[in-house]
């Protein structure tokens, strides 16, 4: 028998609608009525960690989940479920990607109809994650991120859509595998992230997006010594409005490392450009590219590097890398 945690932090998946229609946590939560279908095959223990909507998650609460199942792990459990948010179930998850130990499967979920809806997806998406768990693949893969049938790694998932339920979506390398009726298929498997162990936070990390005709505003408010760091999404392969780059050659002086993913959705970015605010100036500069991965994941990476204490080598190789 497998031994599934299930860990609720709250999100639509814990709420329903009130008597005016608005979708609010309320003082039962709607993921008491599940009943497992698994039998005596996976024993589960449920535990209300937090009771947040995920606009309200810190990389506090993250780190206090990372606990939380770091302590699991010690107590041998196979597998562990995280119910969370979806607006920021993906920060949440590549947190969890980078600072916990390889083995454990670790399986996020959420919903994005609440309770009361026809067709709420909550208890369906609660059910194929501790499916997932306790699949015997689901161990080396690093965090995964299960909605709609569908399992993604951690690392490069977006939710993609507001209402829809196949809002989450792997840009540019799909998902990974999916709970078909019969079982769960994994058909990639994925470089693990190298696991960075982290005991505290630091923030002040900003995520900063480039647009047509930017000029230096932006990054002269956040060029502050409390600064920790800064994600910039770029335009196209990976390029800057010119009016920017004195700007952000004030913060590399400053020794503040700053981060560039696109701000396209699917590709990754790249020196390639050698104009004005191209990526190859920006390069030359000391501006980090970071492949794959979206503006908030990065900002999650660099936060967690920091946290760790790393120098600024470790830190551009550590953001640089796809798989660290
Ligand atoms: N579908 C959801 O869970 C969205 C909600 N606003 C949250 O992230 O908490």
């Amino acid at each position: 028998m497998k031994k599934i945690l299930v860990l609720h932090t709250g999100g639509t998946i814990a709420m329903s609608a009130d008597a005016a229609g608005n979708v609010v946590p309320g003082a039962e939560n709607p993921l008491d009525n599940y009943q497992s279908s698994f039998g005596a095959e996976i024993e589960l223990e449920t535990e209300d960690v937090f009771n947040l909507p995920s606009p309200h998650i810190t990389p506090e609460r993250m780190l206090e989940l990372k606990q939380r199942i770091d302590k699991a792990a010690h107590d041998g459990v196979d597998g562990v479920v995280v119910t969370h948010g979806t607006d920021t179930l993906e920060e949440t998850a590549y947190f969890l990607d980078l600072t916990l130990p390889n083995e454990l499967a670790v399986v996020v979920t959420g919903a994005m109809r609440s309770a009361n809806e026809i067709g709420s997806d909550g208890l369906h998406n609660l059910e194929t994650a501790i499916q997932t768990a306790s699949s015997p693949d689901a161990a080396d893969k690093g965090v995964l991120v299960v909605m709609n049938d569908e399992i993604h790694s951690a690392r490069y998932v977006t939710k993609t859509h507001t209402t829809n339920v196949a809002t989450f979506r792997t840009p540019t390398f799909g998902p990974i595998g999916l709970v078909a009726k019969q079982g769960v298929v994994f058909f990639e498997s994925l470089l693990r992230s190298t696991v960075c162990p982290i005991q505290t936070v630091s923030d002040n990390v900003f995520l900063i997006k480039a647009y047509a005709g930017m000029g230096p505003e932006l990054f002269e408010a956040i060029a502050q010594p409390t600064t920790h760091g800064v994600v910039i999404e770029a335009l196209g392969a990976g390029n800057l409005p010119p009016a920017t780059l004195p700007a952000v050659q004030k913060l590399l002086d400053m020794g503040i490392p700053v981060v560039l993913v696109s701000r396209c959705f699917n590709g990754i970015a790249q020196d390639v450009y050698a104009y004005e605010g191209g990526g190859v100036q920006l390069k030359q500069m000391g501006v980090i590219f970071c492949q794959g991965l979206n503006g908030q994941k990065a900002r999650i990476k660099l936060l967690v590097g920091v946290s760790a204490g790393m120098s600024a080598d470790e830190l551009a190789r550590f953001v640089a890398t796809a798989n660290s």
